[in-house]
């Protein structure tokens, strides 16, 4: 029997969470696994991983027809796609210590990358950018560097996890920053365009120092790399080397907890474990019922206030190299609802002929909002653009990391101001036998790299029967 109790927020701290845990009788149901994992992403496969190594038995169950979760490529025949995460810091310790071991090849970033045209306030800036509404000695800055150009002027933390406790000077909006530097809102509207998050005033400057920092730490360490053949073979290497196949097409609907043990619902059925880690995003996490515990209140202010970047790409092959008959250069930033389109490159660094239109944030609305012709409408306001694309360019897939997807809600997660502060630090509390983990428990890292970060803390918790 489980105790069918709704999502409650409490004011008890999390110290408390395992008197938390109602009277219910235990089940008398076989463990499916010692550990049930929910999600097959880097961070739930790494978990299993660990454990199994260490002699635990694991279900990794994942909605999934596929592993991989956000590490996603698309294969067309004659070449991929990266939809998802692609490039490896020099720093990402875990994510190449794997792939090495498990015989996954990568390889190394070469150059800088294709040269990309800006097209600024109805026109095309040939040569470099010249934003009048810029302050000195910004005017010639484009406008995706700016951020970080001001940002090399200012401390940022003094260890990795710093951001943990940081100082309110540098957890305030990217708006508040830009403004105290003297950026105009006409300014801050072209750095907002094509913003890595959802939107200036709802982006804390802490995702940026922590981003700064690490490129700081990573320097001299050697080149970003990338996965052979695409990211996703890495996740599927992890998932091959598993004991127990990972159980895809199994969306999970509920999370049951009973004294000592926890059950996990799907559409296709429950597996019950010992312990359970979930390493979910939090949208995904939003849809899914929590019975049987009182959810602690850092936790539920994070699970529905966390917020996560919306992206959405359009890929694209061309057709011909139409980008060597205009004066543009193969990738765009733009200020247009295009936002921006990447003209990949293979290995060699040559450019592949795919492309990737990409849009952030607020701007996906305009696109979304009509996903049956969301591809064709990319494409064909490209070429109104850029009228040597005209009739180059077959749409390939429309790629959706916005709340409209609901096993992610968003590419990757950043914090709002004040958010860190509030429950940075205990949104990843166990609560009985449940665990979290994933890309938004990362300490010191973000991205792939902070999956793998909290999956082994996770595991190692387990492992040593840490409460
Ligand atoms: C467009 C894009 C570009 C990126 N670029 C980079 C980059 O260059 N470098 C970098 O380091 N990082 C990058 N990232 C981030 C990186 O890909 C992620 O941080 C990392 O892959 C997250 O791994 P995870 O295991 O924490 O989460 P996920 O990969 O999201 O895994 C969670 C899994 O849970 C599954 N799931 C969700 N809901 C349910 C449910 N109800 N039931 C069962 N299963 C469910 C999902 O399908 C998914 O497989 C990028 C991400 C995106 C989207």
């Amino acid at each position: 029997m489980t105790c069918d109790l709704t999502r409650r927020h409490t004011l008890i701290g999390l110290a408390a969470s395992s008197l938390l845990m109602p009277a219910c009788q235990p089940s008398s149901r076989k463990l499916d696994a010692d550990v049930i994992v929910l999600g097959a992403g880097l961070s739930g496969l790494y978990t299993a991983m660990l454990l199994e190594d260490s002699g635990f038995t694991v279900r990794v169950i994942e909605a999934l027809p596929r592993v991989g979760g956000r590490m996603f490529t698309l294969d067309h025949g004659d070449g991929y796609t990266e939809g998802g995460g692609q490039q490896i810091g020099a720093s990402y310790a875990r994510v190449l210590d794997v792939a090495a071991e498990l015989g996954v090849p990568l390889y190394a970033e070469t150059g800088r990358g294709p040269a990309t045209s800006h097209y600024l306030n109805d026109a095309w800036q040939l040569g470099s950018v010249d934003i009048p509404v810029f302050p000195e000695p910004f005017r010639n800055t484009p406008p995706g560097s700016v951020l970080f150009r001001l940002l090399a002027r200012t401390p940022g933390f003094d260890r990795p996890d710093g951001w943990l406790d940081p100082a309110p000077e540098l957890d305030i909006s990217a708006a508040q920053f830009l403004t105290q530097n003297g950026f105009s809102q006409a300014a801050q509207g072209l750095i907002d365009r094509a913003l890595n998050a959802n939107d200036l005033s709802s982006y804390s400057m802490l995702n940026l120092h922590r981003t700064w920092q690490l490129y700081q730490q990573s320097a001299g360490m050697g080149a970003t790399q990338y996965v052979e053949g695409g990211s996703q073979r890495l996740p599927e290497a992890m998932a091959a080397s598993l004991n127990q196949p990972v159980l895809t097409d199994h969306p999970v609907t509920e999370i049951a907890l009973e004294a000592g043990r926890g059950t996990v619902r799907t559409s296709r059925g429950s597996f019950t474990g010992a312990h359970i880690v979930c390493t979910l995003p939090f949208p995904a996490l939003r849809r899914i019922r929590l019975s049987g515990f009182d959810t602690p209140l850092p936790l539920t202010e994070a699970i529905d206030g966390l917020a996560y970047t919306q992206i959405m790409q359009v890929h694209m092959r061309a057709k011909t190299d139409y980008w060597t008959t205009d004066d543009l250069a193969p990738s765009l930033w733009t200020d247009t609802d295009l936002e921006r389109v990447f003209a990949d490159s293979g290995r060699d660094g040559s450019l592949s002929g795919f492309q990737r239109g990409w849009v952030n944030g607020t701007g996906v609305a305009h696109w979304m909002h009509d996903t049956a012709s969301a591809q064709q409408r990319y494409v064909q306001r490209l070429a109104e653009l850029r009228p040597a694309s005209q009739g180059q360019l077959d749409p390939l897939a429309l790629i959706d990391w916005t709340t409209n997807n609901p096993f992610a809600g968003g590419a990757y997660y950043h914090w709002q101001p004040g958010q860190a502060a509030r429950f940075g630090r205990d949104m990843g509390r166990p609560i009985g036998p449940l665990r979290f983990a994933g890309e938004h428990l990362g300490l010191l890292h973000t991205g792939m790299e902070a999956a793998m970060e909290s999956a082994e803390r996770t595991a190692l918790d387990i492992i040593e029967g840490n409460t």
